[in-house]
């Protein structure tokens, strides 16, 4: 086991692990660090501008230096993760060393209803973004088991049973 004791979620667009990370670290007294959220403070722009002006490869560059920055930081956290950060190698061996890893699971139509309310993701912002998301999740869900140490589906949980299935897991 890694010597940093953090809950890390990680899964597609959708599955809830901005949501359910707040909740679950607000439960442990722990600090919450959103991914994305860090990389956006720290360009002063948001993940459509970064995406259009650095591309998918600059945002990805963006991930990784956060990961490593997060394994200098001693505090407990809760760190919900984009959905492709697991894109790369070397981040589920930074993912791992963060700590605890959950892979937050959820079924294709569950995905494609909670990502259609907002376009706040770059991907998805095509003709037919079921079938992006299935893609992408084909691809995908080898490397977040690989990264996992553990899975939970959501589907026929809200956010607050998510976080109690966690924490079940957690104390077991
Ligand atoms: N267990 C759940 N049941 C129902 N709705 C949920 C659940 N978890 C999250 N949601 C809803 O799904 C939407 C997307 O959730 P959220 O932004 O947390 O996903 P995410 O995994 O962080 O996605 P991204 O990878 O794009 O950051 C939100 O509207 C949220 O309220
Ligand atoms: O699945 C992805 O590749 C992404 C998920 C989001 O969390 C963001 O990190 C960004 O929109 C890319
Ligand atoms: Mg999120």
């Amino acid at each position: 086991m890694s010597k940093h004791s953090n809950i890390v979620l990680v899964g597609p667009m959708g599955a809830g692990k901005s949501t359910v990370g707040r909740l679950l670290a607000s439960r442990l007294g722990f600090s919450f660090v959103d991914t994305d959220s860090v990389i956006e403070d720290r360009t002063g722009a948001d993940i459509p501008w970064i995406f259009d002006v650095e591309g998918e490869e600059g945002f990805r560059a963006r991930e990784t230096a956060v990961l490593r920055d997060l394994l200098e930081e001693n505090a407990s956290m809760v760190i919900a993760t984009g959905g492709g950060i697991v894109t790369q190698p070397e981040n589920i061996a930074l993912l791992r060393k963060l700590g605890r890893v959950f892979f937050l699971q959820a079924s294709l139509e569950q995905l494609t209803a909670r990502t259609s309310k907002d376009k706040k993701r770059p991907l998805l912002q095509v003709k037919d973004p079921k079938a992006k998301i299935k893609e992408l999740l084909e691809l995908r869900a080898p490397l977040y088991e690989a990264a996992a140490h553990a899975n939970i589906m959501t589907d026929v949980r809200g956010a607050k049973g998510v976080v109690h299935q966690i924490c079940a897991q957690i104390e077991a």
